[in-house]
């Protein structure tokens, strides 16, 4: 699965880079507004919630009709949410960079590109875009390439870059890339299955000085709670709040279950 949205997301890069070109990107990058501080927010206390702008995935195809991801962003953000994810990715989760936009225009809060970024021009255009966090996928990045882009972002960029792995072997190689924040996802990039113990196996191998994510597979307070009590830090949610029929109702009753 993995392997067949990296050979799509390449050839989407390649014609945007066509068309603008990496040293136009980081100009433009380096004349967007500074990012915000992600880290700061997510190390307040309680469990944060990162609330997610996700219309489709291939695990459930349609989850919802987003018509106007800028107010979704806001209702999120009235509802509390610590960060808003931004799915940017266009052939498998309809998302993309104008929804980035739009909901970086929408709110005050931190938000994340969350896509499968694999270089320097998908960084630059994060930034260029709004986002003040970018996701990196340990399974899609060698180490070098992993190690350099979190530098990047973080060291060039200004922003935070969210971590993420799936087992033992990348846990080990997020530390070693010198991550602040690694998102566990319970969902499995084979299966697409989502365990929620594979938080709980991994959280304890974390160091204590990095903020923890748990992703995927909260539809409800008790899951909060329950990765909660594993020790992460912070939730993100995308099918969760999105299939809700209020969606910001929705996220303040997981804020306030974080609380
Ligand atoms: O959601 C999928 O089907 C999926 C498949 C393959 C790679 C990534 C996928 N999702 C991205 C995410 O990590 C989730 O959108 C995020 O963790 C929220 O998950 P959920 O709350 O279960 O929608």
């Amino acid at each position: 699965m993995l392997d067949e949205i990296m050979a799509g997301v390449r050839e989407d890069v390649a014609k945007r880079e066509a068309l603008t070109s990496l040293d136009e990107m980081r100009v433009r990058a380096a004349s967007a507004p500074p990012a915000l501080d992600a880290y700061a927010a997510l190390a307040r206390p309680g469990v944060s919630v990162i609330a997610e702008v996700k219309r489709r995935s291939p695990s459930k195809g349609d989850l919802a009709a987003i018509a106007d991801p800028a107010a979704l962003a806001a209702d999120y953000a009235a509802g509390g949410a610590t960060w808003i994810s931004v799915l940017t990715e266009e052939r498998r989760f309809g998302g993309s960079l104008s929804d980035l936009s739009a909901v970086r225009s929408a709110v005050g809060i931190p938000v994340l590109r969350k896509d499968f970024l694999y270089g320097d021009y998908q960084a630059h255009e994060a930034r260029a875009f709004g986002a003040d966090v970018a996701l990196l996928i340990v399974a899609a990045l060698d180490q070098g390439t992993l190690t350099r882009l979190r530098v990047l972002l973080e060291e060039e960029l200004g922003m935070t870059a969210l971590v993420e792995v799936h087992d033992e072997a990348e846990v080990a190689r997020a530390v070693d890339a010198g991550a602040r924040v690694i998102g566990v996802n319970a969902r499995n990039l084979r299966t697409l299955e989502v365990d929620r113990s594979v938080f709980e196996r991994l959280a304890p191998l974390l160091p204590d000085s990095v903020l923890k994510v748990a992703e995927s597979g909260v539809r409800g307070p008790d899951d909060l709670i329950r990765y909660a009590s594993a020790g992460a830090d912070a939730v993100l949610v995308g099918e969760g709040l999105v299939t809700h029929e209020s969606p910001r109702d929705a996220a303040a009753a997981l804020v306030a279950a974080g609380r």
